[in-house]
This record gives C-alpha cells, sequence and structure tokens, in this order.
C-alpha cells in the first residue's frame, strides 16, 4: 500500500507491505507543487508495486487534480479520502463538510472508545481535537510558528527578524527573543489550556512540529509521527499491526 499526507507544507508519504509494515516513508516540502514533486517519486512507487493508494489532502481540488492526473500514469489504484459522517469508528459534532481530511484521519488513527483524547496536530496550522470516547467534540485551529512571525513581520514596521529559533518560553529581552519566545508560549500556552481544562484527556501530538512544542506541554505528551497513516490504513480498513 502507499498512503499519501497532501499537508499545506509537506508531502508526506509512507509505503507498506501486505502486513501494514512500513517499508520506507519520507516527507518532503511541495513548495505548492505536489504533483511535480509526486512525479520525481513515481518510479520509486512503481519500483514497490503498492496495488493501492490511499490519499488525504488538504490542498483543494486544483492541486488535487493535477494530483490525480500524476497519478494516473501508475495506474494503480487509488482514492481520495473524504471525511463521512456516519463512519462507524467515531461520531463527530463538528461540520463534516468542513473538517479537514488531515483532522479527521489523525482522530481516526488515534480513536478509543474507552478513551478520552486530545489530537494536536503540529503542522502548517495547529489543530486541536477533543474526542470523548469516540466522540469528536470539536476542535481548534490556529497558525504554526512560523505564520505568526510571517505576520509579526509583515504586520509591523520594526519588527524584521525572519530567522532565529523557537527553543524557549522564558522571557525574552531582545526583540528576536521577545518574537521567538512570544510565538513559542502562544502556542505552548494554548496547548496547556486546553490541557488544563480536559485533564483526563489523554493528549496525543503528530505533526512537523510535535517535538519541539510537546516538550514544553505541562503533561506527558505522546507523540505519534504515523499517526495519519494509521487513520489511512483503517479507513481502508487495512490494520496496519
Ligand atoms: N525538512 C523540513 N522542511 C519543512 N518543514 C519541516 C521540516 N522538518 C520539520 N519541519 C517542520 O514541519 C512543519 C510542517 O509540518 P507538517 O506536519 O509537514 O505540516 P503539513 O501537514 O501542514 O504539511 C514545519 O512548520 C516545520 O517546522
Ligand atoms: C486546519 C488545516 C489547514 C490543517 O492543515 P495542515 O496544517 O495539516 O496543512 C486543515 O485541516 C484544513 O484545511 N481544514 C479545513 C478547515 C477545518 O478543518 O475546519
Ligand atoms: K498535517
Amino acid at each position: 500500500m502507499l498512503w499519501l499526507d497532501l499537508g499545506n507544507t509537506r508531502l508526506k508519504y509512507w509505503l507498506t507491505d501486505d502486513i501494514g509494515q512500513i517499508i520506507s516513508h519520507d516527507a518532503t516540502q511541495h513548495l505548492q507543487a505536489p504533483a511535480e514533486l509526486l512525479m520525481g517519486l513515481t518510479d520509486r512507487f512503481e519500483r514497490y508495486a503498492p496495488d493501492f493508494i490511499g490519499i488525504s489532502s488538504v490542498l483543494g481540488d486544483e492541486l488535487n487534480a493535477k494530483v490525480s492526473k500524476t497519478l494516473s500514469r501508475l495506474n494503480i489504484p487509488f482514492e481520495f479520502v473524504h471525511v463521512d459522517a456516519e463512519y462507524p469508528l467515531m461520531r463527530s459534532a463538528y461540520d463534516a463538510n468542513q473538517l479537514g481530511c488531515d483532522r479527521w484521519l489523525q482522530m481516526l488513527g488515534a480513536v478509543d472508545k474507552t478513551k478520552r483524547q486530545c489530537v494536536i496536530g503540529c503542522g502548517t496550522a495547529v489543530t486541536i481535537d477533543l474526542i470523548d470516547h469516540a466522540t469528536h467534540l470539536g476542535g481548534y485551529i490556529f497558525p504554526n510558528i512560523y505564520l505568526q512571525r510571517e505576520s509579526l513581520f509583515s504586520g509591523t514596521k520594526q519588527i524584521t527578524i525572519s530567522n532565529g529559533t523557537f527553543d524557549s518560553i522564558t522571557q525574552g529581552t531582545t526583540t528576536q527573543d521577545a518574537v521567538h519566545r512570544g510565538i513559542l508560549l502562544s502556542i505552548v500556552g494554548a496547548v496547556n489550556e486546553i490541557s488544563n481544562r480536559h485533564p483526563n484527556f489523554e493528549l496525543i501530538m503528530t505533526g512537523g512540529d510535535a517535538q519541539m512544542i510537546a516538550q514544553h506541554v505541562n503533561r506527558s505528551v505522546r507523540i505519534r509521527d504515523d499517526l495519519l497513516l494509521n487513520g489511512l490504513a483503517r479507513y481502508f480498513d487495512h490494520s496496519k499491526k
């Protein structure tokens, strides 16, 4: 199987064998040209000859159409996931026509009817979703650290930094530190706030910035890099062992 996750920043793929073990996986910036990036991966995919391609995309119809065209050359059946409001494993209070399929699949990858779960996606947007015994209560969306820095950069005259590390939330004594710590604090603070309001929800994190954020969260966080993969495998009912 080939599983594709087309996020707003990176294309992630996982190649799995017929018992669901990961044979190969990668994450690469697609620079808003995912079809072209995929073109460069087709010979690798052909070599592994997957019998099916399951896709999560939040890139919209235009880019999805280009991706479809590229994938059609492989002569391998493929399917884009659409949020299914009637899906038996998880009910959702969220508008099914609007919920990003990556958020839905990340929840599907984690959902457990015996638990209360908080699924945090640390991608281009940071998302927080609350699931109470397999019922999605709803969630939050806010800009990630780079989008926030860009907005400060473009929205102010005197903040002109565009590099620096997001590695601390102690108060800054220079503009660069005040900006980077403030932005990280805004995300960590939001996660801690939701965590404090839901002490009996387990915290599960995924996405490219998960490691960076988890270390500042006031409770233990379970980082699962292949959460969306699990959701895709579950959705297409190929249990990844
Ligand atoms: N090599 C990399 N290139 C780009 N972003 C990376 C890389 N490694 C880690 N990241 C982090 O991953 C984040 C994007 O995470 P990802 O889950 O791929 O987002 P999305 O699902 O929205 O595409 C970026 O904000 C960045 O901090
Ligand atoms: C919120 C998102 C942009 C997150 O995407 P990502 O950061 O993974 O690229 C994506 O889930 C999306 O486009 N959602 C649609 C709007 C919604 O979920 O309400
Ligand atoms: K994502």
